[in-house]
């Protein structure tokens, strides 16, 4: 009897274990596979999912073939994970912008969080701190507190055209130190007249290892296995990098600040937007500390991107001078020898196709910055679980050769033909003119001040100068430029070129230098505390 009993003891132990061990082995199983009602992908591996397939450079150009191949909404497993790219407009207007509320937080980057304190409004969570954030910086983005900064927005353009006649062979940091120094200008109300040894400089090294640390692969995967945070320090030397860069960030935003505030009790003020930040801190229910965040993210999301459209846009032309050459007769019968204004803009409309085609051929940002939804959703019949991650793919959308006729090909008169540079036929549901500014309750706030700064120089550029390639004739003539003439990385731009610049002739080059002088008591009212360095030159150049 009693052998009996242990008999039946065992095995129920066994059929206990077996049953434990099917329903352990069918859990692990469904991690990295594709659930049922998911949009379509790449074929999927136990456990890892599309992990060992996901790119380690030009993400977007990879997705940009996936979504070729699975339609304008495919998914991705990453581990347990699930990543949605949306790669149609109809598809965007659908999941992004429709479903702003619960489509429009970001996804946890623990890196980043650590860096900036959580402080930063781009990348914070859905919620009452990033709406309130969010509220503060559209104020001074509105197109009335855009068009109150236009003097100093002009000067600056103005200095970008005279630094290129005195040095044409470093239009690249030209470009830097306009953009930097015109939204450090019009947010922390202080300006960087040249660029070495400035606040620009200073910047963009700050920039540049925080982006390099943020590259896939750079450092462990730690938002996906977030047991890797409890490595010992020793033997991540990522948590370290993390605390000196949230030094070096903190140190350069507060300063900013900090000076802006002192000009305040001063009573040196100049109409930037910390003043307005600090006269309503009260009423916005801010912290000193996301004020300065505030200045500092508006630093990284206006001056990266403008700076990336005008490099590549400079880069387009030099290969293209049959583009140049139509822009030269338009500009010449609308605006002649006198420097463009903002308002000739609106006459330009193939000036206007270019900047629109530059932000096409190679977006500034070309997977956005990533979503995550906040619930079920179901979109064109597929199931979007909460807590997936979506990609807005701009450069997928841009490129759909279902849309563009030969999307590689650099051609403004696409925009000359339709609305929205579109091929004949094709369905333009969703489409906007503002796609590359992303979508939903997360879209750029900053549109209108980046609209002004793009087509007030690419007018004032294609205006006064000739571009030339030194090396035309070793690339492909119709498709001179590729991706891989660009940075690969979330916020990108061309790699360094070089390039001959000469301005179009003697009195575009005089009017350039008249303006710039006219320009001085405007740049005054934004040189604060120059350095003896910075002084110096101001006077010399
Ligand atoms: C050509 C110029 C610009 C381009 C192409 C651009 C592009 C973008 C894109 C694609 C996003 C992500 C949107 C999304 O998640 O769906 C974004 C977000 C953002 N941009 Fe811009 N941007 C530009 C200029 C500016 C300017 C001038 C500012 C401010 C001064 C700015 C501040 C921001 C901020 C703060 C966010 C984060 C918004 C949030 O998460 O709520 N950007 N931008």
């Amino acid at each position: 009897m009693d052998n009996d009993n242990s008999n039946v003891l065992s095995l129920l132990t066994y059929t206990c274990l077996a049953l434990g061990g099917m329903f352990i082995l069918n859990k692990l199983r469904k991690i990295g596979s594709r659930g049922s009602g998911l949009p379509p992908g790449p074929p999927t591996l136990p456990l890892m999912g599309n992990i060992h397939q996901f790119p380690t450079e030009y993400t977007a150009v990879k997705f940009s073939q996936w979504g070729n191949e699975y339609g304008g909404l495919f998914s991705l497993k990453i581990g347990p994970g699930t990543i949605v790219v949306v790669t149609s407009p109809r598809f965007v207007k659908e999941l992004i912008d429709r479903r702003g509320t619960t489509t429009g937080s970001r996804p946890h980057f623990r890196m980043l969080q650590i860096i900036t304190d959580g402080l930063n409004v781009g990348m914070m969570p859905y919620g009452p701190t990033w709406k309130n954030t969010r509220k503060a910086i559209q104020m001074f983005l509105t197109k009335e507190a855009c068009m109150r900064h236009l003097p100093i927005e002009r000067a600056e353009a103005i200095q970008l055209l005279y630094d290129m006649i005195k040095q044409p062979e470093n239009t690249f940091t030209h470009i830097q130190r306009h953009a930097t120094s015109l939204i450090l200008s019009v947010v922390f109300g202080v300006r960087s007249p040249r660029y070495e040894n400035s606040t620009v400089t200073e910047f963009i090294e700050v920039q540049h290892e925080v982006e390099a640390l943020l590259e896939p692969g750079a450092h462990p995967p730690i938002d996906l296995m977030p047991i890797l945070e409890y490595i010992p320090e020793r033997w991540a030397s990522w948590k370290g990098i993390c605390r000196g860069l949230r030094t070096k960030q903190q140190e350069l935003y507060f300063r900013l600040r900090d000076k802006c505030e002192a000009r305040i009790r001063e009573n040196r003020r100049n109409g930037s937007f910390m003043e307005s930040l600090f006269d309503q801190q009260e009423k916005l229910g801010l912290t000193r500390d996301i004020i300065g965040y505030i200045g500092g993210v508006s630093l990284e999301g206006g001056s990266v991107t403008a700076v990336s459209h005008l490099q590549t846009f400079v880069l387009l032309m030099a290969y293209h001078p049959e583009i140049q050459a139509k822009a030269h007769q338009e500009l010449d019968q609308v605006v002649g020898q006198r420097l463009p204004t903002l308002e000739d803009y609106d006459h330009l409309p193939y000036i206007q196709a270019i900047a629109r085609e530059v932000h096409r051929f190679y977006p500034a940002v070309p997977m956005g910055l990533p979503h995550e939804s906040t619930s079920d959703e179901t979109v064109g019949g597929y199931f979007i679980p909460k807590g997936s991650t979506i990609f807005m793919n701009i450069y997928g959308i841009y490129h759909s050769e279902e849309h563009f006729d030969e999307p590689e090909v650099f051609n403004p008169d696409r925009y000359m033909q339709s609305e929205f540079g579109t091929k004949p036929g094709a369905d333009t549901t969703g489409f906007r003119n503002d796609l590359h500014f992303g979508g939903g309750r997360r879209i750029c706030p900053g549109i209108l001040l980046g609209d002004i700064m793009v087509s007030m120089n690419v007018m004032n550029l294609l205006w006064a100068f000739n571009f030339e390639a030194t090396d035309l004739e070793k690339r492909d003539p119709r498709i001179p430029i590729k991706h891989t003439d660009f940075v690969s990385g979330l916020a990108t731009g061309p790699n360094p070129y070089k390039c001959n610049i000469q301005p179009r002739n003697q009195g575009i080059e005089d009017t350039i230098r008249d303006e710039y002088t006219l320009s001085r008591p405007i740049f005054s009212m934004f040189e604060h505390e120059l350095s003896d360095e910075e002084k110096t030159f101001v006077k010399n150049w």
